[in-house]
């Protein structure tokens, strides 16, 4: 049987903003405030999808949240009509206004974590919704998440969809940001690779000092034991406080595997080498670790230009391309050390750059714009088909986009009431044209 790995990118929702949500995301902080235009985002974001769907890849797309959050706002207590609520909030609330209209479910690396079937006792593809905890403005996107997965991965057959976990410190969870597996085959058993930023329940452990750890290793285990993974099919890693502390918020930030490659920079990881020997141990097949050393490409420029935060893509020729944003083109050191990877003798053949500054200036590069779901023929047949990327869906979301988004919108613009209809009036006929039932608050 045929095996893939497809990539299903968040559609940019019609309220995407800089509100400066995100304290220990350099990018998000510093430019907080900024104009946005979310027409262009969710058309970057659609070209980067639809360019791997013509490279031969299987290329899906999730559905964006409904925002702004009327529901969130009404349960901490602001009430009246739809447009009273907002200008309440406004009036008296404003940071709480802009967190419930952000548009951060389009970063679908941090929508779940997914387990492919190879992996799994009972053989089926597993989901767990992240709780994303630390931020609020990303904690009232579970709920939603979970109706909009099993929406899309919509066979119970196949596709085993569990509750996030408590939403709890303790259980910190950022979906696959914080994930990555390697394997020889996408079909055959991997091992996955848990990336925590901190031991909750162990005061003693280490910690980052300034910056959130946003995942912890109690949501890493209780992952893999929901998941039915097997010991031997695990390898549980600290991330290394210092670069969390540097604004290496996600472990995606700074490593980034794909089947037999682990691209990472040397100062990712606690222990590296005793983890990479763990690796070794429980993948009886030839490795790649690409280790990036600071002498080549400094944090500080790993951050800027999201070189790790790249999707690793294997073609269907069997060749490894890297899809990188513009800004690694834009930077020197790490242009070089691209071209550098070329050279050496590793998987990697290609480097492919996209512009998806509307994201990033948030700090979402291409890799976050993406959950990746390893998957056989039968699981992709078994998909909602109205949600893989082709020529006629992407002409109709581009139109979709056209018709129903701005091209700018400032943090002064959420308390618009008129923009409640027209996400609400885009959301709507999204739901018709992906299939996906009334997975919105405002449809129930
Ligand atoms: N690395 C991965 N996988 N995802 C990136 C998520 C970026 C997101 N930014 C934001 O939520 C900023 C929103 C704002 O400031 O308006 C976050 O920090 O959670």
């Amino acid at each position: 049987m045929k095996h893939f790995e497809a990539n299903f990118d968040g559609l940019v929702g019609p309220t995407h903003n800089y509100a400066g949500l995100s304290f220990g995301n350099v990018a998000s902080l510093n430019n907080a405030a900024l104009v946005s235009n979310p027409k262009a985002a969710a058309k970057q974001g659609l070209q980067k999808a639809k360019a791997l769907a013509d490279l031969g890849m299987i290329q899906g797309m999730l559905a964006p949240q409904e925002r702004p959050d009327l529901n969130t706002l009404r349960r901490i207590g602001f009430s009246g009509s739809n447009t009273q609520v907002l200008q309440q909030a406004a009036k008296t609330a404003p940071a709480l206004l802009n967190a419930c209209c952000s548009a951060s479910s389009m970063w679908t690396a941090n929508a779940a974590t997914v387990s492919p079937s190879a992996d799994t006792r009972d053989g089926k593809l597993h989901f767990t919704p992240a709780n994303l905890v630390d931020k609020l403005h990303r904690s009232i996107e579970p709920v939603t998440t979970g109706r909009i997965l099993t929406a899309t991965f919509n066979d119970p057959h196949y596709f085993h969809h569990h509750n996030h976990l408590p939403e709890h410190n303790s259980f910190g969870d950022e979906g696959a940001a914080n994930h990555t597996r390697l394997c020889q085959e996408y079909g055959h058993a991997g091992v996955e690779l848990f990336v925590y930023g901190q031991e909750a329940t162990n005061p003693n452990a280490p910690r980052p000092q300034k910056y959130p750890a946003r995942q912890t290793l109690e949501a890493s285990m209780a992952i893999a034991r929901l998941h039915q993974l097997e010991e031997d099919n695990c390898v549980f890693i600290q991330q290394n406080p210092d670069v969390i502390d540097q604004g290496v918020f996600h472990n995606d930030v700074i490593a980034v595997g794909n089947q037999n490659v682990l691209f990472y920079h040397e100062q990712a990881f606690l222990n590296t080498q005793a983890k990479l020997d763990e690796i070794r141990r429980k993948l009886d097949t030839e490795l790649f670790f690409i280790e990036v050393p600071t002498a080549k490409v400094a944090i500080n420029d790993a951050v800027k230009s999201y070189l790790f935060n790249t999707q690793i893509i294997t073609l269907p020729s069997g060749e490894m391309a890297i899809i990188a944003p513009t800004d690694c083109q834009e930077n020197p050191a790490v242009y070089a050390y691209l071209n550098e990877l070329l050279t050496l003798n590793t998987p990697i053949k290609q480097v492919l750059y996209f512009d998806v500054k509307q994201s990033m200036q948030n700090g979402g590069g291409p890799a976050c714009l993406r959950l990746r779901v390893a998957m056989n023929e039968r699981e992709v047949a078994a998909v909602n088909q109205h949600t893989l990327l082709n020529d006629a869906l992407f002409a109709r979301l581009n139109a979709w986009v056209d018709k129903h988004y701005r091209d700018r919108l400032s943090t002064q613009d959420l308390a618009d009431p008129q923009l409640v209809i027209e996400s609400r009036t885009a959301l709507d006929e999204l739901t018709q044209i992906m299939k996906l039932g009334s997975v919105y608050p405002f449809q129930r």
